[in-house]
């Protein structure tokens, strides 16, 4: 059911990204024989500002799938209301098996590659899935060496020491977190008493398990590629973060039970944290989610089928446009630190972060209210949705 008028023309132009690179990247292997590797930048939406999204290191990154998150970027960039389009980007690989010496000649021949497409006023890629900020720092050399010039907000995720901002390695884990506790808020309840399961261990997930845990909540589960391991008595995120630094997994956690992934997502516990890939949930799964709110810091990790389990079920899914939009906000406010040459404190960007959830939260809730919908996720695409035609439509054609 449509919510909201949109000229026909310009549903049809925001159903297909502006334009997508596809390009086969060649590095020389430490052995010395030559390797390609399919890589993409989508760069879905311009009409708010650059197109703004991360890059990825898969083995199972594809063309579509690149294209569906930079257009997940265009509208998370539109909710929290930062000037910025949507964009995205992959390599097709899996850096495990690459050596750093590789992974640097890659991500230098990807940056090559994409020199005429980025800049700080075109196109600013960030990190994600398997990339962080040792990778921006490469992008951001390679591009000014080849430019000839400084231009740190060419990329942002990057080392503090290299013009990254305080708070961004932090600050997907922090809105994650942030989002849950006004949902919380909402339903007219505590997030310092809640149980939680958060599902992927990685940058935004062991974050918002750390922050969780420092709050008062009590995670209870967690999870990898590799499997899940469960204490009812509540774990400690900080050391299973040390378990899994060296040893490669969360599996094998002294004195946690070992379960699987999906054991972890239907666990009885108040809040889910999906934090690893697309489509985790679907929707024969949905039906046996028993937390009351799921806060997602994976993009997409919700197929629509299981949205509508979901909502039917009475489950509060804040949607990952708004509850991992923490990166991109403090990845904005790096940008606008590099672009004035100052830096700023880590309380004053994470001031900022939460300025930009909380104001992001009311307007959905408000929206619901407005549209009498149980629905948060089309509450916050009829939010994003408007700014986005609104800016379109103010450009004209
Ligand atoms: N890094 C960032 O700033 C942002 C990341 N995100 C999203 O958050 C999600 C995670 O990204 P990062 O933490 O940055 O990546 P990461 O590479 O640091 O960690 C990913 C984690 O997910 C786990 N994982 C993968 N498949 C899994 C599965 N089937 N079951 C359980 N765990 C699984 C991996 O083992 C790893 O622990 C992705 O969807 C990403 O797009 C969203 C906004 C910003
Ligand atoms: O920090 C950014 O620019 C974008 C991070 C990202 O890729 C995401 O929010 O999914």
């Amino acid at each position: 059911m449509a919510h909201i008028e949109i000229d026909d023309g310009l549903f049809d132009r925001l159903s297909h990204p502006e334009r997508v690179l596809e390009t086969n990247l060649t590095i020389e292997r430490d052995d010395g024989t030559l390797d390609q590797f399919k890589a993409y930048r989508s760069q879905f939406n311009g009409d708010r500002g650059p197109y703004k999204g991360g890059i990825r290191y898969h083995p199972d990154i594809d063309r579509d799938e690149v294209i569906a998150l930079s257009g997940w970027m265009t509208y998370k960039c539109a909710i929290v209301d930062i000037p910025f389009g949507g964009g995205k980007g992959g390599i097709e690989l899996d850096p495990a098996d690459y050596s750093t010496a590789e992974l640097e000649r890659l991500t230098r021949a990807f940056a090559t590659e994409l020199r005429p497409l980025v800049g700080e006023d075109r196109d600013v890629p960030a990190p994600d899935v398997n990339t962080g900020p040792r990778e921006m720092n490469w992008f951001k050399d390679t591009y000014e060496t080849l430019e000839n010039t400084t231009a740190p907000g060419v990329v942002t995720g990057k080392a503090i020491e290299s013009g990254g901002s305080a708070g961004r390695v932090a600050a997907t884990g922090r809105s994650t977190v942030l989002a849950a506790r006004e949902a919380f808020s909402h339903l007219g309840r505590s997030l310092a008493d809640a149980t939680v399961a958060v599902q992927g261990y990685g940058n935004a997930g062991w974050i918002a398990a750390r922050l969780l845990d420092e709050r008062g909540a009590t995670v209870v589960a967690v999870s990898d590629s590799d499997g899940a391991v469960v204490d009812r008595d509540g774990l400690d995120p900080v050391d299973v973060k040390r378990h899994k630094d060296e040893t490669g997994s969360v599996v094998n956690y002294p004195g946690a039970d070992t379960r699987t992934n999906e054991d972890l997502l239907t666990l009885d516990v108040d809040l889910l944290i999906p934090a690893g890939l697309e489509n985790a949930i679907d929707a024969d799964l949905a039906g046996d989610v028993a937390a009351d709110v799921v806060s997602e810091a994976a993009n997409g990790p919700t197929t629509p089928a299981a949205d509508d389990v979901l909502i039917e079920n009475d489950v509060f899914v804040v949607p990952d446009i708004l509850a991992n939009a923490g990166g991109v906000v403090v990845s904005y406010y790096e940008w606008v630190q590099n672009r004035q040459r100052v830096s700023w404190s880590e309380s004053r960007v994470n001031e900022a972060l939460e300025t930009h959830v909380v104001d992001a939260f009311d307007e959905l809730t408000a929206t619901m209210a407005e549209y009498d919908l149980d629905d948060p996720r089309t509450a916050a695409y009829i939010v994003a949705l408007e700014r986005v035609a609104t800016a379109a439509e103010q450009r004209g054609w």
